[in-house]
């Protein structure tokens, strides 16, 4: 059995990629653009991605394609009506990252609220060694304790920055679009309200045709002025014109963003171009790449590929 592996580099040097090897014949490609799809994979009955689109026209012109195993969470880089309509299985993997995208959420939450590296870079360019009263203030901040901590999705992943979050002292409450309510002691609310009375909305619910492009600048416009926003999900869920809009005209204090509608995103990209780059704390889509995560999360691809082939 062919497996190919379209994009092995981006799962970085961890030591159990060779597990695969015991499942079949394995050609792993560091990377592949959308063009050579197609031509990688014939003959194989397995594609492993992480992040590479597998899309409609590719599965139909590839007859001995069965399993695509989506090396990740969110499995939006595949056209899973497509596959279901041509009988082709997606396999993707929950919960092996749900302890980093929680850490990944709440470091870049207090980095944010913190100011850290504004404080840092003030301590060392020496400007704090000529402060006579060793006083700074520049950037003040609030304490979570006691705030409102919104959970868009309360998922996997929005469960434990919820736990977190409570730990810190927060009053927890989440919204769903897709209108699921869940036994947690956490207060379930309207969008309206959800939005208008959080200080901070943390988004973990996969993208779909129910959040794509939830967050735009007129929802972005009721939420408070003090708001955080956090974003490591999916790109798409927030409109990024609308947020950077949004934050030059001061409608909410900051965001976090992890991810992104176009990765890498260009040069070009607004989040780029904000007048106050300080309000937007961005990182490159790494919430989920811990070593223990990405070593849990090829066990589980391996684990994946095992029950199909025992028919499960
Ligand atoms: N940044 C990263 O590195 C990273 C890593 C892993 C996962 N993710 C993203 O996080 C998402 C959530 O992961 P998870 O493990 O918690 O998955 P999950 O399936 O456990 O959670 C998703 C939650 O969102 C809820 N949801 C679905 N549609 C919704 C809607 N329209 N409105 C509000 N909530 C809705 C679901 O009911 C579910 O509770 C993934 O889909 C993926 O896109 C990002
Ligand atoms: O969904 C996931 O697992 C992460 O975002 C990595 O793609």
């Amino acid at each position: 059995m062919k497996i190919v592996f379209l994009d092995a580099r981006t799962l970085g040097d961890i030591p159990n990629l060779v597990k695969l090897s015991e499942l079949g014949e394995v050609v792993f490609y560091p990377d592949t653009q959308l063009d050579e799809v197609a031509s990688r994979i014939e003959g194989a009955e397995v594609v492993i991605t992480n992040k590479v689109k597998v899309v409609r026209q590719t599965m139909e012109n590839s007859p001995s394609l069965k399993l695509i195993c989506v090396a990740a969470t969110g499995t939006n880089n595949v056209d899973l009506a497509a596959a279901k309509e041509l009988g082709i299985q997606v396999k993707n993997v929950k919960g092996y990252s749900t302890d980093s995208v929680a850490q990944e959420t709440m470091a870049l939450l207090l980095a944010l609220l913190n100011s850290t590296a504004y404080y840092d870079a003030y301590v060392k360019s020496g400007e704090y060694s000529k402060e006579r009263m060793f006083t700074h203030l520049g950037r003040p901040y609030w304490e979570l304790r006691g705030k409102r901590f919104g959970i868009l999705g309360l998922g996997e992943i929005g469960r434990q920055v919820a736990q977190i979050a409570a730990a810190f002292g927060c009053e927890v409450v989440y919204y769903s679009a897709s209108g699921q309510t869940y036994d947690v002691p956490y207060a379930s609310l309207s969008l309206e309200e959800f939005l208008a009375t959080c200080d901070v909305l943390s988004v973990h619910a996969p993208l779909n045709e129910h959040t794509d492009n939830l967050l735009t600048y007129e929802r972005i416009a009721q939420m408070k002025p003090t708001a955080l926003l956090l974003n490591t999900s999916r790109g798409g869920i927030v409109n990024e014109v609308d947020l950077v809009r949004a934050l030059d005209d001061n409608l909410i204090a900051g965001a976090a963003i992890d991810v992104f509608t176009q990765e890498p995103i260009p040069a070009s990209h607004p989040y780029l171009q904000l007048k106050n780059p300080e309000k937007l704390l961005l990182a490159p889509h790494i919430a989920w790449s811990s070593i223990e995560a990405r070593i849990r999360l090829m066990d589980k691809v391996a684990d994946n590929i095992q029950r199909y082939l025992e028919g499960k």
